[in-house]
């Protein structure tokens, strides 16, 4: 179903992601719902065959497929990168479930205006190699009893920015990889929507 994305507030938004894009779609549902005032405005994806590039078809956002593929040298995709985020004007980037370190031009463009949520209660089970289900068995192998997520600035160090907000979980017995993802993923969202909202007050 397109939607109407016409400027539904002044922060425009820039999602980064690479599998579903759980996040950017909440966060977008909430732009269309008038809960956050932003307006999606660009969608960047590794991975051309990815459900979130589908998806943002679907609706109608504006998408790219920016990747090592057509970028083999690092330094040019981060430039590729930066220069598609200017191009849409945009004053924010999430990234949901973007697989990909991002290089120092993006991240110096955008420092304090770039927001990861990563499934864990960071600093704990983050870092390079720890992304997706990884995390969530790494959670469960150590036999935690509390996990969550964080929304955290997007520094150069992977997982390393200055935490923004948390959310907390239980573990529970007999949780499995499937079962802990769903419980801290239905947290993401929320958290990353609270945390744009602070955003939008102090860039718009
Ligand atoms: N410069 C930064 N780039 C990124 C950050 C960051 O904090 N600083 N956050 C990541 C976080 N992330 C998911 O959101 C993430 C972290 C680590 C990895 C990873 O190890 N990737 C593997 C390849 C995985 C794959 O291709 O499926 C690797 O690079 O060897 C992935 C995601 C996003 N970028
Ligand atoms: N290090 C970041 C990381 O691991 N992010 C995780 O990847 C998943 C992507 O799923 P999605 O593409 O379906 O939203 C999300 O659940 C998110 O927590």
């Amino acid at each position: 179903m397109r939607l109407d994305l016409m400027q539904l507030g002044l922060m425009r938004l820039g999602f980064l992601s690479s599998h579903g894009g759980s996040t950017a779609r909440a966060v977008t549902v909430a732009c269309t719902r008038g809960e956050l005032a932003a307006t999606p405005a660009l969608l960047i994806s590794n991975n051309s065959a990815s459900p979130v590039m589908q998806w943002a078809g679907e609706i109608g956002l504006p998408r790219l497929h920016l990747s090592r593929a057509a970028y083999p040298d690092p330094d040019e995709l981060d430039a590729a990168i930066v220069a598609a985020l200017r191009a849409h004007q945009i004053d924010a980037v999430v990234l949901s479930g973007y697989m990909k370190a991002l290089g120092t031009r993006t991240l110096t463009a955008y420092r304090g205006r770039m927001l990861n949520v990563h499934p864990s209660l960071l600093p704990l089970y983050g870092g390079r190699g720890m992304y997706g289900d990884l995390v969530h068995a790494a959670v469960l192998a150590a036999d935690e009893t509390v996990s969550g997520a964080t929304v955290h600035q997007v520094e150069a160090g992977i997982d390393e920015g200055t935490v923004v907000a948390q959310s907390r979980v239980a573990v529970l017995p007999g949780d499995t990889v499937a079962t802990l993802r769903a419980r801290v993923q239905a947290t993401e969202g929320p958290l990353m929507i609270a945390a744009l909202q602070k955003l939008a007050e102090a860039v718009t």
